[in-house]
C-alpha cells in the first residue's frame, strides 16, 4: 500500500513517520523550510519508549497527490476549502481518510466523488516541536470507520503494530464518542492553559470537567435508547473521556497548541456543533456557550493583533 499524508503538523508528522517505517509514504507540505528539513533530516519521533527517525518521501502540496490512500492531516478550517482540490486532484479510486476532531468536515463528504472515504479518530497526543520533529505525548489508537466504500481497502494499515488502527463499524457513533472527549478536554485545557492530565489531578478542574461532560451528554442525548449511538450508557462515555485524559496526560491538547501558537482553533467544529445541536432540540448549554465564547474571544484578540501588524 502506498500512503500519502497531507500536512506536516503534529499529526501529519506522526502519521507519516510511523507509516513510512512499513509502507512507501509521501508527506506533502507547503513551506520550503519544512520541505528541506524533512528531505535532509527525515522525521524524528520521540515518545516515552522510543526515539527514532523515519524517511518518507517529501513533496510540495501543489504537486499531484499520489498513493492508494490519502490521509488529510490539515485542520478542520482548511478542510472546508479542499473539496474542489480533492475532486480535481485525487482520482475517484484513490482512498481518502479524514482524521479531524469535531463534526465540521462531515458536510463536505457528500460532495466528494471518491469511492472509498474513511473517517479516523486519533487518540494519540502529539506536539510538533520543529518542522521535522514531533513528540508523542500519549500512545493510543486510531479508530477508523468507512463513511463510504470498502474497509478491505485499508486492511494493510492493520498490520502496523507500533501504530495501531482499530476498525469500527459505525462512523457516527465513533465520531460522537470522540466529540464528547474533545468538547470537554480541548476548550478547558485551552482556557486554563493546562496539560490534559491536570484536568484529573486538580480536584477543581475535575469538578468543572464533570459539569461540562454532563451538559454535553445531555445535549447529545447519549443516554436515550432511541438515538442510534452505541452504547446508550453515560458511564461508557465518561470512562472514555477519563481514559484519553490519562493516556495523554502529558499532552497539550490541539486547541491549547493552537491558542499558544496564535492559530485559528477548531472550536467551531467542536463546541460550535454542540451549541447548534442544543438549539435544534431546544435545550440550553450555558457552560459550552461560555467556553465557546471564551475561546473565540482569546482567538479574536490575537488574530486582531496579527492583522494590525500586517
Ligand atoms: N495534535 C493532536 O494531539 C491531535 C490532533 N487531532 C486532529 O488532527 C488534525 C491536525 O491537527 P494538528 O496536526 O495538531 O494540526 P497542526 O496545526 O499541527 O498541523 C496542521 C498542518 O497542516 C498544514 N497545512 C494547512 N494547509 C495545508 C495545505 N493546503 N497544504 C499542505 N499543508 C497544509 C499546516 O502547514 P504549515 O505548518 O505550513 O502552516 C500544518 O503543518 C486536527 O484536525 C486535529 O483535530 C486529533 C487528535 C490529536
Ligand atoms: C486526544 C486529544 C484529547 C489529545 O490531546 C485530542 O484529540 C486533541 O488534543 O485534540
Amino acid at each position: 500500500m502506498q500512503v500519502s499524508v497531507i500536512g506536516g503538523g503534529s499529526i501529519g508528522l506522526l502519521f507519516a513517520g510511523y507509516i513510512a517505517r512499513e509502507f512507501p509514504t509521501t508527506l506533502y507540505v507547503r513551506r520550503k523550510e519544512q520541505y528541506h528539513a524533512i528531505k535532509e533530516g527525515g522525521i524524528h519521533i520521540l515518545n516515552h519508549s522510543e526515539d527514532f527517525k523515519s524517511y518518507p518521501q517529501v513533496k510540495y502540496s501543489d504537486e499531484p497527490w499520489i498513493g492508494d490512500l490519502i490521509i488529510l492531516a490539515v485542520k478542520q478550517p482548511e478542510i472546508l476549502s479542499l473539496t474542489e482540490t480533492l475532486n480535481n486532484k485525487v482520482n475517484v479510486n484513490q482512498g481518502l481518510m479524514f482524521i479531524q476532531n469535531g463534526m465540521g468536515h462531515i458536510d463536505i463528504l457528500e460532495n466528494l466523488q471518491h469511492r472509498h472515504i474513511f473517517l479516523g479518530v486519533v487518540e494519540h497526543g502529539a506536539k510538533k516541536t520543529s518542522d521535522n520533529q514531533v513528540v508523542q505525548n500519549g500512545l493510543g489508537n486510531t479508530q477508523v470507520a468507512a463513511f463510504r466504500g470498502d474497509m478491505k481497502f485499508i486492511n494493510d494499515l492493520l498490520l502496523l503494530s507500533q501504530f495501531p488502527f482499530k476498525i469500527q463499524s459505525d462512523w457516527k457513533s465513533m465520531l460522537i464518542e470522540k466529540l464528547i472527549v474533545n468538547a470537554v478536554i480541548n476548550p478547558l485545557t485551552a482556557l486554563y492553559r493546562v496539560k490534559n492530565g491536570q484536568l484529573i489531578e486538580n480536584t477543581f478542574y475535575y469538578q468543572v470537567m464533570k459539569q461540562v461532560f454532563q451538559e454535553t451528554a445531555d445535549v447529545l442525548c447519549l443516554s436515550n435508547p432511541k438515538n442510534n449511538y452505541l452504547p446508550n450508557n453515560i458511564a461508557h462515555y465518561w470512562d472514555k473521556v477519563m481514559n484519553i485524559c490519562k493516556n495523554t496526560s502529558d499532552n497539550r491538547s490541539s486547541m491549547l497548541q493552537d491558542i499558544e501558537a496564535g492559530r485559528i482553533t477548531e472550536i467551531e467544529a467542536i463546541s460550535g456543533y454542540i451549541i447548534k445541536e442544543a438549539d435544534r432540540i431546544g435545550k440550553g448549554c450555558p457552560l459550552t456557550q461560555f467556553l465557546y465564547n471564551s475561546i473565540l474571544a482569546v482567538q479574536f484578540d490575537y488574530l486582531r493583533k496579527e492583522g494590525a501588524n500586517d
